[in-house]
């Protein structure tokens, strides 16, 4: 083996050594091949971790892949990362945009071009100076979203409402992002959607649901056994292009009147600082207006969900937020830094339930895993649904318990958490994500009693996003 890699305990057990999920390759596609095949993709790789050990491995089509579970796996994987490191390309994504002609965003790139772009993203769209500038543009949305729901509530004689949450929360997700992206309200709140915004929750929702079932097989198959989702999978696309195209369209042309004298938005800002090719602008627009719908919706119901059904830590969070109203009504950008109690909220929340189900890394370099030797050019898979889960690193997993973030510095969960993946590469939209979910929880707290009739586990299903299958009606109950 190469001699610059020392067995960490132990001696070094060969690629070949390590345990091999069950089943031949084919039955990996006969799951692609079956409509709803992969939505138990990260059970299946739940059960592979209990059956096989902490690392397993697969071959699907030649391609090796590595699968882990342990936070010492993680940290071996980002002390391994390099100044850009890579990610495993996501061919039905790239397929679209060779065809169409299109550039592809941070999300897509690898190597000096992805490293180049991303920072000079980070200034406008990650930097706490951004942050600063968007967060009271997000934290009206928020007010005026409870404002509303508020009022409703107060029209039911019991003072009380039970609903269906899931559609305002999309719809408040959708206004934040566009104000703080494009600095402009679409005003999906409180009145009825309009049709724009749930044809684009359509087109995302069938984008994802077609990526899921082209992801899993190459393009030379798919293109004939599913040729009907590869249409469907870029009318998607198209339409969501079209959707952040004209977003970006009405900015360009009133920066070309007139320059603004006040901050108006992330991409306004990115526009004017024209450290990027306006291409480069418009393609990195897409992910952000399109990336940030169901990662953050999804987040945020999860945590109403846990909360409604676990009244002593939303009572416990009701009381910090009490006492730092003076703090954030006076600077609404404190929400990320200055309430512990919510910050572990949103951790516990990507804990049980990650959004993005794994991190993944194609290797630069060998590394070391639970004692094996892992060549450079392997997949590694980091499955945080099995990590988040795993008794020995969290005790009571099953249990939602935010506090268990903020105890004792030793204690094993003092970890830093992954929900946003590690490194350089770590999610790019990661305090726009925070800023709005945080926001929101911190107004809806401040206003209302979450309770739910059914305590019962949501089952989870993978649709490239992980998203509850079904969702209990919320009953809110108006406070003071
Ligand atoms: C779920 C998790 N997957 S992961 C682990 O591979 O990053 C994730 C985390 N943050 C953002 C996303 N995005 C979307 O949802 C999405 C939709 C349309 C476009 Cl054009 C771009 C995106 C991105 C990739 C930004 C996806």
């Amino acid at each position: 083996y190469s001699q610059g890699i020392r067995a960490a305990s132990g001696k070094l057990l060969p690629f070949e050594a390590i345990p091999q999920s069950p089943g031949n390759k084919w039955i990996g596609m006969l799951h692609a091949w079956r409509e709803n095949g992969i939505e138990n993709y990260h059970l299946e790789m739940h059960q592979n971790f209990q059956q096989l050990g902490p690392i397993f491995r697969t071959n699907k089509g030649g391609k090796q892949r590595v699968y882990v579970m342990l936070p010492e796996d993680l940290q071996t994987l980002q002390q391994a990362d390099s100044l850009q490191p890579l990610r495993p390309t996501l061919e039905p994504w790239i397929a679209y945009r060779q065809d169409r002609g299109l550039k592809c965003g941070v999300f897509l790139l690898n190597g000096p071009e992805w490293r180049s772009q991303r920072m000079k993203l980070n200034p406008d769209i990650l930097s706490p100076p951004a942050m600063w500038n968007y967060s009271p543009m997000v934290d009206e949305v928020a007010r005026e979203f409870c404002k509303i729901l508020k009022a409703k509530v107060l029209q039911n004689a019991r003072g009380s409402l039970t609903l269906d949450i899931r559609p305002g929360i999309f719809h408040y997700i959708m206004e934040a992002s566009n104000v703080a992206l494009y600095g402009e309200r679409m005003g999906l709140l409180g009145k009825d959607p309009n049709p724009t915004s749930l044809k684009f929750l359509a087109a995302l929702e069938t984008m994802f649901q077609s990526t899921v079932q082209l992801m899993f097989m190459p393009r030379s198959l798919s293109q004939w056994i599913k040729r009907a989702v590869w249409k469907e999978h870029f009318e998607a696309w198209d339409y969501i292009f079209q959707h952040a195209n004209n977003c970006m369209q009405k900015i360009y042309q009133e920066l070309a009147l007139s320059h603004p004298h006040h901050y108006s938005g992330i991409m306004a800002e990115m526009l004017i600082r024209a450290d990027l090719s306006l291409d480069a602008i418009r393609t990195n627009a897409v992910d952000f207006t399109a990336g940030s719908v169901d990662t953050s919706s999804y987040s945020l119901l999860m945590t109403l969900f846990e909360l409604a059904r676990n009244p002593k830590v939303q009572q416990a969070l009701h009381q910090e937020i009490l006492e730092s109203e003076a703090a954030i009504s006076e600077k609404p950008q404190r929400i990320i830094s200055e309430l512990p109690l919510l910050q572990a909220t949103l951790k516990e929340t990507l804990r049980l339930y990650p959004v993005g189900v794994t991190v993944d890394r194609v290797l630069t370099s060998d590394v070391v895993l639970q004692n094996y030797h892992i060549p450079a050019g392997t997949v590694v898979m980091v499955s945080l649904y099995s990590l988040g889960r795993n008794p020995t690193t969290f005790t009571r997993p099953e249990c939602y318990h935010p506090q268990r973030w903020l105890e004792r510095k030793d204690s094993i969960s003092r970890l830093p958490s992954w929900g946003f993946g590690f490194g350089v590469r770590q999610c790019v939209g990661r305090r726009l994500a925070k800023t709005s979910i945080l926001l929101l929880l911190y107004h809806m707290l401040k206003n209302f009693q979450l309770d739910i009739l059914t305590r019962d586990d949501i089952k989870m299903k993978h649709y490239f996003v992980l998203k509850p299958s079904t969702f209990p009606p919320l009953t809110l109950k108006a406070i003071k």
